[in-house]
C-alpha cells in the first residue's frame, strides 16, 4: 500500500513527538520503552500498522498492554496517529514509531516486547521482491531478537500464497504452532473470532466475501 503525501503530515508528527518516536529517538530509546507509557505492563507491537485502526481497537480494548503501532510510510504513521489523538486524546498505552520492522533489534533489547503482531502485510509476490515480506526469515530474526524466548508472532492475511509462504518460513526457521493456533477462514470460526480487532484491509476483504488467514507462531 502506498499513500500519496499529505502536507500536512511531517509539521503534525513534529508537533507530537511524545506520542510518535521517529526512527533516531526509537534506537535512543532501546530498553527504556516503559518510561513512555503510564503503566508498566507487556508491550505489544504492530509491524505495518496502516492507518491504525487495529492497534487503536486493541489499545481502548486492553488497558493493561501498552501498544506500538510501527509503520515505515510518513503519511500512514500521521494518519494514523492523528485519527487516534483527534478521536481519543493521548493514550496511556499507545504509541508510534515511525520506522522499519527490519531492523526492530535497534530499538528494542531481547523480551522488551512481549508479543508481535503482523496484519495484512503487503504480498510482494514477485521472488525477487521475496526479502521485503514482513515474514522472510532476515525479519525474523530480527523478531526473535526482541521477544522473550519462545515468543508469539500473530499473523493475519487474506492473500493465500503469503499465508502458505509465512508457514514454510515459519517452519524453516524453527518456529512452532498446534492445530489449533491457525485458521484458514477466521471469520467462520466463532472461538477464534472472538475478541477480534478488524484492521482496515480485514474489513475491505471482507466485504468482498474472501476468507481471512490467521496464525500464531512461536519461536
Ligand atoms: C497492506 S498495508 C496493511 C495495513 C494494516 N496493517 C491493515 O491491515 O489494514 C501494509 C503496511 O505495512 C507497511 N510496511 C511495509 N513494510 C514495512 C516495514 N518494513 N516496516 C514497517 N512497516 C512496513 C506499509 O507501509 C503498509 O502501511
Amino acid at each position: 500500500m502506498h499513500l500519496r503525501a499529505k502536507p500536512w503530515a511531517a509539521d503534525w508528527l513534529a508537533a507530537h513527538s511524545d506520542i510518535v518516536i521517529d526512527q533516531e529517538r526509537a534506537t535512543a530509546q532501546i530498553g527504556k520503552w516503559q518510561d513512555l507509557f503510564d503503566q508498566e505492563q507487556p508491550i505489544h507491537v504492530e509491524i505495518g500498522s496502516g492507518k491504525g485502526q487495529f492497534i487503536l481497537g486493541m489499545a481502548l480494548a486492553h488497558p493493561e498492554i501498552n501498544y506500538i503501532g510501527m509503520e515505515i510510510q510518513e503519511t500512514a504513521i500521521a494518519i494514523a496517529a492523528r485519527k487516534s489523538f483527534d478521536q481519543v486524546g493521548k493514550l496511556p498505552n499507545l504509541r508510534y514509531i515511525y520506522g522499519n520492522g527490519n531492523g526492530v533489534e535497534t530499538y528494542f533489547e531481547k523480551a522488551e516486547v512481549a508479543k508481535l503482531y503482523l496484519n495484512f502485510s503487503d504480498p510482494w509476490p514477485k521472488k525477487r521482491h521475496e526479502s521485503r515480506r514482513l515474514t522472510y526469515k532476515t525479519f525474523l530474526k530480527s523478531y526473535e531478537a526482541i521477544l522473550p524466548d519462545h515468543g508469539e508472532v500473530e499473523f493475519k492475511t487474506d492473500n493465500r500464497h503469503l499465508f502458505e509462504y509465512s508457514m514454510v518460513s515459519f517452519m524453516d526457521y524453527g518456529m512452532r504452532w498446534t492445530a489449533d493456533d491457525y485458521t484458514l477462514d477466521l471469520h467462520a470460526d466463532e472461538d477464534k473470532v472472538a475478541g477480534n480487532i478488524e484492521t482496515e484491509y480485514e474489513q475491505k476483504f471482507l466485504a468482498k466475501g474472501q476468507p481471512i488467514y490467521k496464525i500464531k507462531a512461536h519461536f
